[in-house]
Parts: C-alpha cells; sequence; structure tokens
C-alpha cells in the first residue's frame, strides 16, 4: 500500500477562503474580527509562527496585533497585558505564544486569560467544556486535525484510536475530541509500556511524541490513517515530524506530510475560532440567544 496524503496546505487554503467570507458579512455589520498575539523573548522558531499567524490573519481580512515583550519581562507585566486585552472590546482572540521564559508560570497566564477570548481554548474552563463534550473553544491543533477526517470522510465511529504523547495542547483534548466522535481511545505516553504493541492496534495513529522519526513502519498496522503533529529540525536544520515518513507511508492508507500537514492547519484553526468569537459578540449585539 502507498499512503494517500492529506493536503494541509491545500485544505488550510479551502478553509481560508470560506473563513474570508464571514469576515466580510462581520465587516458589514461593523465588526472587524481582531486578534492579538503576545510573544515573549527571541525564540527564532516562534517568530516563525507568528508571522505565518499574521500572514494567514492579513489574507482573510482578520486584524492582528503582535506584541513582543523582552525576555526578562515579569510575570506581573505579562499579566497587565492580559488583562488589558481582556478589558479591551475591540479584541476577540488573545494568544500568547508558548512556551514561556522560566521566571513565568504559563499556567498562570492561561489561566488569566477570559475564556470567551481563548482562541487557544487551553483555559480549563474550556478544557472542561471540551472534556464534557459541550465545546465552546478548542485547541487549535486537534481540531486541525479533526477537519482531516472531516475532510476525507474518515468515520471514528468504533474505531481504535491511538494517541502518542499526553500533552494539554495536542495529546489530552485531541483524546476529548476523537472520543467526542464515538471513537475508542488509547492514550499512550513515556511510561508506557510495549508502546509498539499499542500502536500496532491503531486504525488511527496520533503522533505527539516531539522526538524526530520515532513512528516506524513496525509501529503501524496496514491500512492505518497516520497523523503527524512532530516539528523537529534535524541535524540539517530540515523540519521532520514524529513519524519516519519513507517508511510509514509504504504501510499507512492516510498519511499527513510534514511540512505540509498538521501546521498549516493549526493556522487555519486559529483564524477560524478568532472568527467564531466575533459573530458570537455580534450575536449578542443583536440580542438574539447565543447557543455558540
Ligand atoms: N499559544 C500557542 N499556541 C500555539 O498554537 C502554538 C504555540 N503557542 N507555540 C508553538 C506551537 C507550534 N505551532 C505551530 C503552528 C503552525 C506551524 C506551521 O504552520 N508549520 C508549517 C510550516 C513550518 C515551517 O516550514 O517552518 C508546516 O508544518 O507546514 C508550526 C507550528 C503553534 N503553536
Amino acid at each position: 500500500m502507498v499512503a494517500k496524503l492529506l493536503d494541509g496546505k491545500k485544505l488550510a487554503m479551502e478553509i481560508r477562503t470560506h473563513l474570508k467570507q464571514r469576515v466580510q458579512e462581520l465587516k458589514q455589520k461593523g465588526v472587524t474580527p481582531k486578534l492579538v498575539v503576545i510573544l515573549v523573548g527571541n525564540d527564532s522558531a516562534s517568530r516563525i509562527y507568528v508571522r505565518n499567524k499574521h500572514r494567514a490573519a492579513q489574507k482573510i481580512g482578520i486584524e492582528t496585533k503582535d506584541i513582543e515583550l523582552p525576555q526578562e519581562i515579569t510575570e506581573n507585566e505579562l499579566l497587565a497585558y492580559v488583562k488589558k486585552y481582556n478589558e479591551d472590546d475591540s479584541v476577540h482572540g488573545i494568544l500568547v505564544q508558548l512556551p514561556l521564559p522560566a521566571q513565568i508560570n504559563a499556567e498562570k497566564i492561561t489561566h488569566a486569560i477570559a475564556p470567551a477570548k481563548d482562541v487557544d481554548g487551553f483555559h480549563p474552563v474550556n478544557i472542561g467544556h471540551l472534556f464534557m463534550n459541550d465545546p465552546h473553544a478548542l485547541p487549535c491543533t486537534p481540531h486541525g486535525i479533526m477537519q482531516f477526517f472531516k475532510k476525507y470522510n474518515i468515520s471514528l465511529m468504533g474505531k481504535h484510536a491511538v494517541i502518542v504523547g499526553r500533552s494539554n495542547i495536542v495529546g489530552r483534548p485531541m483524546a476529548a475530541m476523537m472520543l467526542n466522535n464515538d471513537a475508542t481511545v488509547t492514550i499512550t505516553h513515556s511510561k508506557t509500556k510495549n508502546l509498539s504493541e499499542l500502536t500496532r492496534q491503531a486504525d488511527i495513529l496520533i503522533a505527539a511524541i516531539g522526538q524526530a522519526e520515532f513512528i516506524k513502519k513496525t509501529d503501524v498496522k496496514p491500512g492505518a490513517v497516520v497523523i503527524d503533529v512532530g516539528m523537529n529540525r534535524n541535524d540539517k536544520g530540515k523540519l521532520v515530524g514524529d513519524v519516519d515518513q519513507k517508511e510509514v507511508a509504504e504501510v499507512a492508507s492516510y498519511l499527513t506530510p510534514v511540512p505540509g500537514g498538521v501546521g498549516p492547519m493549526t493556522i487555519a484553526m486559529l483564524m477560524e475560532q478568532t472568527v467564531k468569537f466575533a459573530e458570537r459578540g455580534v450575536q449578542n449585539v443583536d440580542g438574539e440567544v447565543s447557543n455558540g
């Protein structure tokens, strides 16, 4: 079998085209969706994400404001920025780029963002709603992965989904979303025994480990759908995933490439959520009942 590649770049572009329409409708009602991105320090990889986000937003008509803060900033100073944009009614979404410098408690910052403006879906209130199958805001990377299943008619019902990685950003919310869509979900992690035995049972395998080319051909059931969430730089500075793409393409039915797979979808979902939050604001102004 040769895997069909799930093209995230193309799907993200399709989604952006739809979003452009929704933004135009909002603008006719006098509302421009606005996203504030806060970046602390000089991490060069982080800067690339910020630039990509900015570019995507511009194409759709979303207004973005980038706040660049020094590496040495204190927790209270950063909290003051979050508070300022929580209270600014022209701002619909706030994103604080992770990771943060060691002197700042990232959890404290995440908790300070108003849940209604939490475009990352990282706030415990939003995570709680997601786990109770009543999502208000969805973490962008797993939400982007769900779009592949929808687009390619990959049903999750009764399927065994195995997730490698238990981070708050990917593994855990991914598990909740797949469970909400009737999959049988196994979460594995660094302490899991006989990992390969479990991954080989997966109808759908999510690799979110953070180690270059960790998942090999022998870890994958023939015909499985394999999602590669990895973003690792190899010795040559090239971007590689958590899946040995060359090998695994020989056994999987579907595979997301790196780059051009999950990454662009993450950004598309960030844009989608910003627009959704802006639309909620308009509903409230109109006095309609908001169910979203
Ligand atoms: N609060 C917060 N929210 C995040 O969503 C968040 C974060 N912090 N910190 C860092 C990670 C990482 N992340 C990426 C998003 C898109 C690409 C992306 O677009 N990648 C492209 C191009 C990559 C390249 O070539 O450099 C691709 O995979 O094709 C990558 C990485 C969001 N993150």
